[in-house]
């Protein structure tokens, strides 16, 4: 079975998540897609929910979806999630492994632990989050040449859609309606996420 890792924080989880999974099933071989939040992110520190809040909000977004499942690997893990050590887990699992991305991480991926490691031994699927698709080639033509990486870019509606914008709603005491699963929000309503 191919499979495509998604890793995120998912704080929380939004609709533009939701749709780029889709598209990943729509448009590659994929059979299925896991969504896997991430636990102590190795680069983010503000205002972020328990894993365990952002792991159901994940669960509750994709469970009528046959097609997507959750793992909570990266959450049961001490220390910080590294992404090379998540793929090289589920690819003792499955016969290949995908790593789903936004473009904006295109250009951070160089920073991450084992950087070279996961470009050139991991399928990389990015969906556009920038306008400007030729920057979004060059970058992926540079790394096919110095990492023969294989990244495939999936053509997708740009969602302006942010988890930061959600949060930034919410503590102005605004609506998050349709920005998010609806049963998502009603899960940060009634456990009071993200008001602080
Ligand atoms: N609207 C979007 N369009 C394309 N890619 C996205 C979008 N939102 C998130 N992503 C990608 O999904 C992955 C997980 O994103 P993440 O959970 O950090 O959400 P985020 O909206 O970027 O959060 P935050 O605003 O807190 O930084 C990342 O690879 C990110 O690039
Ligand atoms: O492994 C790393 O060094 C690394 C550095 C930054 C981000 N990541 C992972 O990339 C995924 C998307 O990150 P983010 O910040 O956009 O939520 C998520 O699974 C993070 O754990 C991984």
């Amino acid at each position: 079975m191919k499979v495509a890792i998604f890793g995120g924080t998912f704080n929380p989880i939004h609709i533009g998540h939701l749709i780029m999974a889709q598209y990943v099933k729509n448009f590659t071989d994929v059979d299925r897609i896991i969504f896997v939040p991430n636990g102590t992110p190795p680069h983010k520190n503000s205002e972020i929910a328990l894993p365990q809040h952002r792991f159901e909000m994940v669960r509750l977004s994709i469970e009528d979806n046959p097609d997507f499942e959750v793992s909570d690997f990266e959450i049961k893990k001490e220390g910080p999630s590294f992404t090379i050590n998540t793929l090289e887990y589920f690819s003792i699992l499955y016969e290949k492994v995908y790593f789903i991305i936004g473009s904006d991480n295109l250009f951070e991926i160089k920073k991450w632990y084992k950087a070279e490691q996961i470009l050139k031994k991991f399928p990389i699927i990015v969906l556009p989050r920038e306008r400007e698709r030729d920057l979004i080639r060059k970058q992926i033509e540079k790394f096919f040449c110095i990492y023969n990486a294989e990244i495939i870019l999936i053509d997708m509606p740009i969602i302006d859609i942010s988890s930061t914008e959600i949060r930034r709603l919410i503590k102005e005491n605004r609506s998050i309606r349709y920005m998010v699963h609806p049963k998502v929000e009603e899960y940060i309503i009634r456990k009071g996420l993200y008001k602080e």
